[in-house]
């Protein structure tokens, strides 16, 4: 594709040279840059993309989308927001992709990767060729791809969907994070169906109000359009959430609610909770179908509403939801039973807002009247409202809760645990900075039948701190500390 066919979707930019080279690939890293690349610069958090210009040049780069004149040797076209015209220049050079095929996007605090994993598998269990996009990979076509971010930027995104379809793929589940809305990583996605889960305290270091961060979400609504040139449009919303409305208010589209409440369009009705599942009946307009999910917790039938809903409305039987769904399994970090032998219970989670840690200790706390005990911590350089309210949970909730370090990053781990502890008010508490003895703490500890919840980590095999990334996962610990318990008392 030459230069002048990247750019047809642009409406106003100035070239400093006439030339119209041939473009082979589009780049917004430097450091990617080869013979033929167009390369656009963006100002970053860290660094102005546009400093990379002229090294990009001399790696061949045959031209260069800028917001002003960097003085090359090569055509450089200049716009006034090269973040947007990014986006465009993506999804034109990889002949936008999303147009033929059916994606669907998943926003909200919590429940996102649960609820794309519960899609994805009753798609395929449909026999469709799908692919996901999300915080722990990018997966299509039995191959796992490591993921950077939750939601990628336009360019990297514009490029998996065209290998998918190329590959066959006709379904593709994707979170959409709040992050990629305002940064505009998602434009250009045509989106078929958009999920909203929920909407709790979260990244309000980003979006510095609970209005900047509602908003954000409702682009992903917003931006389905009342177009129908792409066939069906619908927005699924999380109706018994208070943020619902405003979701529905912002898109054109056709809406489908689900919930636990009545009136729902979508909804889970005669609801029992047991240790070993959750048995409803999943009741979708005048059509139901029994169901025995061995998932646990309120929010996981919310997660599992939200997919059904979407499955449903990407033509999905009843009969093949039910089966999928009742044959999930696990989705990785997320409420993960530990078992090595033990007589006590271990589950790992990624709960790390206020809402997610409720959610999952009020079921715990549903399930069982012996002692639970709760290790968690808080990241740092993230927002910092975060960390009295989930102290405060967490010695609600627990018999013990135990505060230790999740990932501080740039920040000191014990500044972190003095935030945590100012949010607890005549409820005992301990402080264990080192996750590792936090978690071998708990275990030692721990009486027959007692439940011990490590929250906060999940999938993740990494602590991050000061900028390092050491190996580390609660999975492993937790297995190992189990272990040497077993080992001493043999
Ligand atoms: C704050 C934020 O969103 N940062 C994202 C941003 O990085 P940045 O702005 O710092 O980029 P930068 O390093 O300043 O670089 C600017 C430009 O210069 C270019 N460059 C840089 C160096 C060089 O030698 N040559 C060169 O050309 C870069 O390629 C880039 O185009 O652009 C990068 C590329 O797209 C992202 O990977 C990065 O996400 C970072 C890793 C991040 O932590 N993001 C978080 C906040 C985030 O987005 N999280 C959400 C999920 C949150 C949730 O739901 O819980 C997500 O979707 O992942
Ligand atoms: N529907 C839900 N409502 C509230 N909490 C939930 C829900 N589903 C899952 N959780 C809790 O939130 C945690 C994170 O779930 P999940 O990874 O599915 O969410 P996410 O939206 O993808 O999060 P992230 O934005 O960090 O990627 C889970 O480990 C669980 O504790
Ligand atoms: N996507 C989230 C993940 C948080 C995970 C938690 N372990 C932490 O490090 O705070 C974020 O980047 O805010
Ligand atoms: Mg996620």
């Amino acid at each position: 594709m030459d230069l002048q066919e990247c750019l047809a979707g642009l409406l106003a930019y100035t070239k400093t040279k006439a030339e119209n080279p041939l473009i082979t690939s589009v780049e917004m890293d430097s450091r990617l840059a080869q013979a033929g690349t167009l390369f656009v610069a963006i100002r970053g958090f860290t660094v102005d993309g546009h400093h990379y210009a002229r090294e990009a040049v001399e790696k061949g780069a045959a031209a260069v989308v800028a917001e002003e004149d960097v003085h090359v040797d090569v055509p450089t076209v200049i716009v006034s927001d090269s973040k947007r015209a990014l986006a465009q220049i993506a999804n034109r050079f990889y002949h936008s992709p999303t147009h033929d095929q059916n994606i669907i996007g998943v926003t909200g605090t919590n429940g996102k990767t649960t609820t794309t994993h519960l899609l994805n598998q009753i798609l395929q269990d449909d026999k469709r060729k799908t692919g996901l996009i999300g915080t722990l990979y990018t997966q299509y076509n039995d191959e796992v791809f490591e993921a950077k971010n939750t939601t990628p930027e336009s360019l990297v995104l514009q490029r998996t969907f065209s290998e998918m379809k190329e590959k066959g793929v006709t379904d593709v589940t994707m979170e959409v994070s709040s992050h990629a809305l305002s940064l505009g990583r998602v434009r250009g996605t045509e989106f078929n169906i958009a999920v909203f889960t929920n909407l709790s305290i979260d990244h309000l270091d980003y979006h510095e109000t609970m209005d900047d961060y509602k908003q954000a979400k409702g682009q992903l609504f917003s931006q389905l359009g009342n177009a129908y040139d792409k066939g069906l449009k619908v927005a699924i919303v999380n109706n018994d959430d208070p943020y619902a409305r405003y979701m529905m208010d912002v898109t054109a589209a056709p809406v489908l609610t689900y919930g636990l409440q009545d009136g729902g369009d979508v909804r889970a009705r005669d609801l029992r909770a047991r240790p070993t599942g959750t048995f409803f009946t999943l009741v979708i307009g005048d059509e139901s179908i029994e169901l025995n999910l061995k998932m646990i917790g309120r929010f996981s039938v919310y997660n599992a509403l939200a997919a059904a809903a979407a499955a449903y409305v990407s033509g999905v039987s009843l009969s093949v939801i039910k089966q999928s769904l009742e044959a999930a399994k696990p989705v990785p970090g997320r409420f993960e039973p530990i078992e090595e032998g033990q007589d006590f219970a271990v589950i790992v989670d990624y709960a790390h807002t206020p809402d997610s840690l409720d959610n999952i200790l009020q079921t715990v706390r549903e399930l069982t009247e012996r002692d639970v005990y709760v290790i968690v911590g808080c990241g740092g350089d993230r927002d910092r409202t975060k960390r009295p309210e989930m102290a405060r949970i967490a010695a609600t909730y627990a018999d013990e809760a135990i505060f230790t370090t999740d990932n501080p990053r740039s920040e000191d781990p014990r500044l972190i645990l003095r935030d945590m502890e100012a949010g607890v008010e005549g409820k005992p508490f301990r402080t264990i900075e080192d996750r590792k003895k936090a978690i071998r703490y708990a275990v030692q500890q721990a009486k027959r039948k007692d439940v011990i919840v490590i929250a906060g980590k999940g999938h993740e095999p990494y602590q991050e701190v000061a900028g390092t990334f050491h190996t580390f996962d609660d999975r492993v610990e937790a297995k190992e500390a189990i272990r040497d318990r077993q080992e001493r008392e043999r």
